[in-house]
């Protein structure tokens, strides 16, 4: 299908010939563009400060005034950060591909749902990351030579914040901002209580729990976090995220004690949202729980976050503390009720373009 044309050569003849340098537009095609936090490019502390210097430079994520924030990035963080960072990133490194595991399932999910959506050939899809490689300015570049006058941009992120989807958001809109002839855009919105979100994650947890050889007492459902000042700011992400965990307790048949929501991954001396994934993993063990499994809501792919801190951490933290049987239920990555819960947003925001 042709959506339109570049010109409209009868009229543009009655000005006068073309000018010669003007370009030749392709406009036929829609993209679809997935977009995720991001990663560093190696774990070496210079691409480690790299990444760190570009991410925790962003006024979404760290919200302290700049004269304050910025001697403690530059003098204290991006010197000590890196190394340690790099150091927990060479533990789940995809040694295969050089590269980390965000980036691989973030490529994988692009590529599934190329194949998904095939039927429809005008249809490009491709990815990015908020920060680091590769970057959403270079993917749109990319996009439009491919002639994408269209683009649904679908920022990875089941539920909204601030320091994540209205940052990748603004991304894109930067990289729209150079443009003299701008594509039509769409982005995809949080979906933390879309029916295939909710029975995607309640199907992985079955599954999951079908094949171990225990039951566990206790599931948590660990959200990274936020500080709590920015909720009390009007950020909406700790409701998205009790929005989630109870529609699965409903779904899943479960009550308050069996899957209790908590939320991970602090960073610097604020107070953040409660109750903490670390602290209440070791309350519970100590208490006498024998058996918990851990899973990701929040995280459409595994990454350091999940797979360092909670599948290896959290873990570490059970066992020391007297806990004796700990699982970690993956993300949904490129798996198929994970495609699915891609494929029916995007199917969705595509309507009426395709
Ligand atoms: C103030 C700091 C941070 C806020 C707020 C924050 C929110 C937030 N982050 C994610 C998802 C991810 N974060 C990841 C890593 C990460 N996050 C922070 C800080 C804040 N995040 C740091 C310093 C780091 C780097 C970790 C380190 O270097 O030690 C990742 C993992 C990326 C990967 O490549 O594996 C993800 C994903 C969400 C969803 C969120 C708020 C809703
Ligand atoms: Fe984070
Ligand atoms: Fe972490």
């Amino acid at each position: 299908m042709t959506l339109n044309t570049t010109i409209d050569l009868k009229a543009a003849k009655a000005l006068g010939p073309l000018p010669p340098q003007h370009p030749v537009v392709r406009v036929d095609k829609v993209g679809v563009l997935l977009v995720n936090l991001g990663t560093p490019d190696a774990t070496d502390v210079k691409s480690m400060r790299r990444y760190l210097r570009e991410f925790l430079s962003d006024k979404r994520v760290i919200e302290w005034p700049r004269a304050l924030w910025l001697p403690i990035l530059h003098g204290i963080v991006l010197n000590t950060r890196p190394k340690k960072s790099g150091a927990a990133y060479d533990l789940i490194w995809n040694k295969e591909r050089n590269e980390s595991p965000l980036r691989t399932f973030t490529r994988a999910q692009s590529e599934k749902l190329a194949m998904s959506l095939a039927d429809h050939d005008h249809v490009v899809v491709d990815w990015a990351m908020r920060y680091g490689n590769p970057s959403m300015e270079s993917v749109v570049q990319k996009m439009l030579a491919a002639g994408c006058q269209r683009i649904v941009m679908f920022p990875l992120y089941p539920q909204y914040s601030a320091t994540t989807t209205a940052t990748v958001n603004d991304k894109f809109f930067e990289a729209l901002m150079k443009l003299r002839f701008q594509p039509a855009v769409r982005t995809v919105p949080s979906y933390q209580d879309e029916p295939v979100y909710i029975e995607a994650l309640a199907r992985s947890i079955e599954k999951h729990l079908a094949a171990l050889d225990f039951e566990p007492e206790v599931v948590i459902a660990s959200y990274h976090g936020i500080p709590q000042s920015y909720f009390k700011r009007g950020d909406p992400y700790p409701c998205h995220c009790w929005k989630t965990t109870r529609l699965l307790r409903e779904r899943l048949g479960w009550d308050e004690k069996k899957l209790i929501g908590c939320f991970q991954s602090r960073f610097g001396p604020e107070e953040w949202m409660q109750p903490y994934t670390d602290m209440t993993v070791e309350k519970l063990a100590k208490e006498g729980v024998k058996s918990i499994a851990v899973f990701n809501p929040g995280f459409v792919s595994d990454c350091l976050e999940t797979l360092e801190e909670i599948a290896g951490e959290a873990g570490e933290i059970f066992h020391h503390a007297g806990g004796k049987n700990f699982t970690h239920i993956p993300c949904l990555n490129d798996s198929e009720e994970g495609m699915a819960v891609i494929e029916t947003l995007v199917r969705r925001e595509l309507s009426g373009w395709v």
